[in-house]
């Protein structure tokens, strides 16, 4: 490419290189301004550095989207059992404190290095098949780390100063990529031929009868008070006809669901890879946003008045408000102040629509996004209520491991400040296998096959991503 992006993140290395006292440990992270360009499609273009992580936010009324990109990486830091987030936050705090920036004048502005990653729903000593190569909770810092926003872009690059050596001829070969990956994914969005699964692609599953009777096990549980709501997930696994390119899936998927936050984290040869409505939570210094969204409507024909009915269901209404204080009576103690609507609006997807009911605060101290996600996670849109009971009420009756579907997946950077989504409307994909999940949360009135099928709605995303529907 001709922008030069390259010779100029290379120069911008070897004077960082000279300048710095080149303590062994230490990272050299430099930066230079890039092309802004679609974060999935350049995912899409640039095959060669692996493993990739995006996250990309949508853009809400108040705030600029915000775009992530990670190839490679410089490290990860994982964590498992109850303390899975705690052990993540003193790893990377020591690797922030060993990262020396160098910022030309024409990058001052540029947001940080960052992490990028997830966490599963629930902690296990194992996690079984397909989701093995999925720790308890596992973030990268990545070797290249591309950040979009306010129409501006920029590139980082991180090396360890003792590598910087024997690294450079892998560098130069994969900025070589990646330079040709910002023109391919400036073109105007082409639809590959080759990006589904291909004709006769089968998909096996939790059937319609097995999912109802999951579902009336959750309603005997509620009418014997054991608990108020419970979120069952089923999984479905699509055997394609052809190989599967994840890349492009993600792509497809976030060019149809531009109103989402997209997201993929790539661990061994599965991506973990989708578009989110719901936000966990949001934190830029002491201000946060989060989204109690719950409550779903299949979108079709007379859709107003479904949107109507939804915001007069009773029923529906009763599972948004589990969702609504809960959050509340979470980050109620952590905030100064807390608005939390009254009642729920439409948030409106092509698929669904839901309840959505956006919720901001200011916190009383710097509390540490994962802090957060911790004492949120797993909300009662994923989950149930009171939330043990309903997790333990999943542990003991979904057939299927859903690994880090309906966990979280977001970013942190150095200050604590971070974004994280529900990770839902998602799909664990590899070359030969993908693996769709959907919930619905039960409480008291939910019919069996309204409920199925409201997860078939829900799994549009991911079938149109791979060329099923
Ligand atoms: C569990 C899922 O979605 C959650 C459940 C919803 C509901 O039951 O109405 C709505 C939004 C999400 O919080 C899913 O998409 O798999």
């Amino acid at each position: 490419m001709s922008s030069g992006l390259g010779t100029d993140l290379l120069a911008r290395l070897s004077r960082a290189t000279r300048r710095g006292a080149g303590s062994a440990g230490e990272i050299v992270a430099v930066v230079a301004p890039a092309p802004v360009v679609p974060a999935a499609r350049l995912v899409a273009a640039c095959a060669s550095a692996t493993p990739i992580v995006l996250f990309q936010a949508p853009p809400r009324d108040d705030e600029e989207p915000l775009g992530i990109v990670g190839f490679g990486e410089i490290a990860r830091v994982e964590g498992s059992g109850p303390e899975r987030l705690v052990q993540v936050t003193s790893a990377a705090r020591k690797l922030f404190a060993s990262l020396r920036e160098e910022r030309d004048a024409d990058a001052g502005s540029a947001p940080g290095p960052r992490f990028v990653g997830g966490l599963s729903f629930r902690t296990e000593a194992h996690h079984e098949p397909p989701w093995t190569s999925f720790a308890d909770a596992s973030f990268s810092l990545p070797r290249w780390i591309y950040v979009a926003r306010a129409g501006e872009a920029w590139l980082w690059l991180l090396v360890r100063e003792e590598d910087l050596a024997s690294e450079r001829s892998s560098i130069e070969a994969e900025l070589a990529s990646i330079e040709a990956a910002f023109v391919a994914a400036a073109q105007p969005a082409q639809d590959a031929p080759s990006h589904g699964a291909g004709e006769g692609a089968k998909i096996e599953g939790t059937s319609r009868e097995a999912f109802c009777s999951l579902v009336r096990e959750a309603l005997d549980a509620i009418r014997a008070g054991e608990i108020d709501k419970v979120v069952p997930v089923a999984a479905s696994r699509v055997c394609p006809t052809r190989s599967l390119d994840a890349r492009a899936v993600l792509a497809r998927i976030a060019d149809a669901y531009a109103e989402t936050t997209r997201f993929a984290v790539q661990r061994g040869e599965r991506v973990f890879l989708g578009a989110s409505p719901e936000r966990l939570i949001s934190r830029r210094g002491r201000v946060l946003s989060t989204d109690g969204l719950a409550g779903t409507v299949r979108r079709g024909e007379g859709d107003a008045s479904l949107v109507r009915a939804l915001l007069a269901s009773p029923k529906e209404r009763r599972e948004h408000a589990l969702v609504v204080e809960s959050i509340a009576s979470v980050l109620g103690p952590r905030c100064a102040s807390l608005d939390v609507p009254e009642t729920p609006t439409i948030r409106s997807l092509p698929n669904v629509h839901h309840l959505w009911t956006p919720i901001r605060g200011a916190l009383h101290d710097d509390t540490h996004v994962l802090a957060l996600v911790e004492a949120l996670h797993p909300t009662p849109a994923v989950s149930g209520t009171p939330r043990d009971r309903a997790t333990a009420w999943i542990a003991a009756h979904e057939p299927d491991a859903r690994g880090w579907y309906t966990g979280a997946v977001g970013w942190f950077d150095a200050a604590g400040d971070g974004d994280f989504a529900v990770a839902i409307r998602a799909g664990l994909v590899s070359e030969d296998e993908a693996w769709l999940y959907a919930g619905a949360g039960i409480v008291e009135g939910s019919d069996p096959p309204a409920e199925y099928a409201e997860t078939r709605a829900k799994q549009a995303p991911m079938l149109v991503a791979l060329g099923i529907v």
